[in-house]
């Protein structure tokens, strides 16, 4: 199976709180709650990836990000490799551009969301880190 590389946009307000989306019902991993993001398109360079994905979802844009973890998960119909980013500034309010609810929660709030399976390394890394 392909693996689709996805860019993934751990967002932090500064003071502690990281942006979650819950992904509408019809899609892959649909209901469970995601970091905002989106697949790389080819060619396209995966910080590049992460601003459009950003906006297009969000309409906020992403002014400084660093990488945070690279996850490869096989799910039974799809692979992806989620290329995580802690998203430290950032210009604009985020809206659910897409009509998906979004929740600014603190990182010990992120425990009672259901995230897709792939997620429990990302949420680890995130709890670990000091800011982001
Ligand atoms: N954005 C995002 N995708 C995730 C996360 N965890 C996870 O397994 N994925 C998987 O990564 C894949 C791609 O993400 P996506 O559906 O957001 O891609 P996209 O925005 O380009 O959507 P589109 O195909 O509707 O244009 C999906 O199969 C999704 O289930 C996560 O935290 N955030
Ligand atoms: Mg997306």
């Amino acid at each position: 199976m392909d693996v689709v590389h996805v860019a993934v946009a751990v967002i932090d307000d500064g003071d502690g709180q990281i942006l979650i989306a819950r992904r509408p019902d019809h899609v892959h991993q649909g209901g469970l709650w995601e970091f905002p993001g989106g697949k790389v398109e080819p060619g396209e360079a995966v910080f590049d990836a992460l601003k459009r994905e950003v906006w297009e979802e969000l309409a906020i844009r992403v002014e400084a990000a660093e990488p945070l973890i690279e996850i490869r998960h096989d799910y039974p119909d799809k692979c992806v490799l989620l290329d995580v980013w802690c998203v430290n500034r950032f210009t604009g309010v985020p809206s659910g551009n897409e009509g998906q609810p979004l929740c600014w929660v603190s990182k010990k709030q992120l425990a009672n969301y259901a995230f897709p399976e792939a997620n429990q390394p990302i949420i680890e890394a995130v709890v670990a880190k000091i800011s982001c």
